[in-house]
């Protein structure tokens, strides 16, 4: 505490103690429960994922948005019994509204293409990056934030969006050294599910229901899932079909079964045949026990696995042609993915494939004597203007320190300013790498 609360405290010698008001409680350093701080290693991690996310958005000619972190609690109360509803980190502000921490960035999408209605041409290609949290009870350990790459296309029915989006992710894998024998993607359509429910006349509003709880199909016991089925009204009959179905791991299979005239059929053959276009068939793979745990998924679904079977899935999306008219708004056809920053992390680990991001700084300027401070700024500014990084001594240290410091901002080169060298307008230049010294006029200085 020093002079500004008037009292004691400060840094003149031993005045009376502060007062007790001054004396902050021991406060602890670490996060909240669940949540990161990204020092200098993690954060350039985080921004080199970042910015391979926004490189290939950009590369499939898609626009960045944002949206606030804080959203009515409303455009998330589903009632479909998702997980992500009953961890909604939410809660009464001030104004007594009742407001969360977005838990996902697809319904903050839809809200923004309602509110921007006719004025925008279709289709829409919108990609954000954004912290999502979730409010879960510790017991599990697991994270509460974390950031998720979301891209959508709104305005086109056909399944060339789904395609395309697929091919922005394999395209992402690609760039970062990830190969189709590393990771895959499981499709499937929910068109799959709502042919099989119609063909046992469970009534459509249970669709959504039945899909959460099929999610959960490698996450609970069999039994329990069956359960759970009959209680939402699918009768004994319904759920040893629906299981059936749900094995079925080849297309041929599938139209066996559903036939060739239903749109699940048809939607997942011109899926697979644009795969080959895009030149990522050996990256997916039909699997009817795919639905995704978002209530609001209405066709093709997908999710990037890790072969190895180690990790939960990498990322996820699919159709989602009902979610702006449940909004009040007109009907959109649209389909997203999200993809989530933790998995792909440990996966890069798993592979040996974290990139090694040192600080780089290319120069590190010095003044030899305090009274070149000015000196040594000056030749800061100048460096700077030529748009190079410099670290800049800011107090006078001794040489040994100023080494220590070169070498762990490893920088490019070393620049002392002298008075005797600074009296003929001239500066010391040393290459750390090669030891190279020599004496650099100040204007000439590149
Ligand atoms: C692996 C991981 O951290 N998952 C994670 C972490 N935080 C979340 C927060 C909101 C929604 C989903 C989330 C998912």
């Amino acid at each position: 505490s020093s002079g500004e609360n008037g009292g004691g405290g400060g840094r003149s010698g031993a005045l009376s103690p502060p007062p007790i008001t001054d004396v902050v409680q021991k406060i602890d350093v670490n996060p909240p429960k669940g949540t990161r701080d990204f020092a200098p290693e993690e954060m350039r991690l985080r921004n080199w994922l970042f910015q391979n996310f926004r490189e290939v958005s950009r590369m499939f000619g898609f626009e960045e948005v944002d949206f606030p972190v804080l959203e009515s609690e409303a455009l998330f109360i589903r009632k479909a019994g998702e997980e992500i509803r009953d961890q909604l980190y939410c809660f009464e502000d001030r104004g007594n509204r009742r407001v969360a921490l977005r838990p996902e960035l697809t319904p903050s999408l839809a809200r923004l293409v309602i509110q921007k209605g006719k004025s925008v041409s279709l289709p829409l290609k919108w990609f954000a990056i954004g912290q999502c949290w979730r409010y879960e009870r510790m017991t599990r350990g697991r994270r509460r934030e974390h950031y998720q790459w979301n891209m959508d296309i709104i305005g086109v029915p056909e399944v060339t969006a789904e395609a395309e989006l697929i091919s922005s992710i394999v395209t992402f894998f690609k760039r970062i050294g990830i190969t189709a024998s590393d990771v895959g993607f499981k499709v499937s359509s929910r068109k799959v599910l709502q042919e099989v429910l119609r063909c046992y006349s469970i009534p459509e509003n249970l669709f959504s229901k039945v899909c959460i709880i099929i999610d959960k199909i490698e996450k609970i016991p069999l039994d329990e899932i069956k359960k759970e089925l009959k209680s939402t009204g699918v009768s004994e009959e319904g759920v040893e079909e629906l299981l059936q179905v749900l094995s079925i791991k080849s297309l041929a299979k599938l139209e066996e079964i559903l036939g060739s005239a239903g749109e699940a059929v048809a939607d997942l053959k011109q899926l697979f045949s644009l795969a080959e276009k895009f030149g990522y068939s050996e990256w997916i793979e039909f699997d009817a026990s795919v639905v995704r745990g978002l209530a609001y998924y209405t066709g093709i679904v997908f999710e990037g696995f890790d072969r190895e079977g180690k990790l939960r899935a990498i990322c996820g999306g699919g159709r989602y042609d009902r979610l702006l008219s449940t909004f009040g708004g007109e009907d959109l056809p649209a389909c997203g993915f999200g993809f989530g920053d933790a998995v792909i992390v440990e996966l890069l680990k798993e592979r040996g494939l974290v990139p090694e991001l040192n600080l780089r700084v290319e120069n590190i300027v010095c003044a030899l004597d305090v009274d070149l401070q000015g000196a040594a700024a000056r030749v800061a500014s100048i460096l700077r203007e030529k748009g190079q990084s410099v670290d800049l001594v800011l107090e006078s240290k001794p040489l040994k320190w100023v080494f220590k410091r070169a070498a762990r901002v490893n920088a490019y080169r070393l620049i002392l300013v002298g008075s005797s060298e600074w009296q003929r307008g001239m500066v010391s230049v040393k290459i750390l790498s090669s030891g190279e010294q020599n004496e650099v006029k100040l204007d000439e200085l590149e």
